[in-house]
């Protein structure tokens, strides 16, 4: 019997573009379900300039950083821990390329190129590491302990 591979945690955020149409998280949600991801936790979040500055941080300098911040504090987000064998691979190419308009080209049927406003407003995040995936979910949920759900 080969053993099972342990499961690996990403997190998700379900930018301010998508939270401002109701029906579309329920629908964004159903769409991880069907792609065989978990959906551990969830939760509404509006954050301060500070909170966008402390997690795009990698970003401060490059010429998107302060319209970044200001699109992430534009309104109310979702943040979600999803879990999968390779959630980190499997969510990031359900959300597709960075910029929506290549989206568009090169990957159709992801969801930046559904719902992609602009390289902005690209509408959704992917942590794109396994250590980053550990920081990001601890900033968002500090109960939230990978270790402990690995056991
Ligand atoms: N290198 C570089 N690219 C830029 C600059 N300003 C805009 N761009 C690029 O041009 C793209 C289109 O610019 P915008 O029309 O402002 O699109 P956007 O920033 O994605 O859209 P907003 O949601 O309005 O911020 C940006 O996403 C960048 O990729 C700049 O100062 N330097
Ligand atoms: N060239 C760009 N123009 C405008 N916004 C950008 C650009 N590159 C990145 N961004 C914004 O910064 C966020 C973080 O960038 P990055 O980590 O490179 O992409 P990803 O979110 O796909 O990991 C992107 O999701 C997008 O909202
Ligand atoms: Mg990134």
């Amino acid at each position: 019997m080969a053993a099972r591979k342990p499961l690996q945690y990403t997190l998700a955020l379900l930018k301010p573009d998508i939270c401002a149409n109701p029906l579309l998280p329920p629908k964004i949600i159903d769409t991880i379900r069907a792609r065989e991801l978990n959906v551990l936790e969830q939760k509404p979040l509006l954050w301060s300039q500070a909170d966008a500055e402390a997690f795009y941080g990698e970003h401060r300098g490059k010429f998107f950083f302060e319209r970044l911040c200001g699109y992430m504090t534009s309104g109310p987000f979702m943040a979600l821990v999803l879990s999968s064998p390779n959630a980190i691979k499997d969510w990031r190419a359900l959300i597709g390329p960075t910029h929506p308009v290549r989206a568009r080209i090169n990957a159709p049927d992801t969801l930046r190129a559904l719902y992609g406003l602009t390289d902005t407003r690209n509408s959704f995040h992917g942590s794109d590491s396994p250590e980053n995936a550990r920081q990001e979910i601890e900033f968002f949920f500090k109960d939230f302990h990978i270790d402990a759900h690995q056991k």
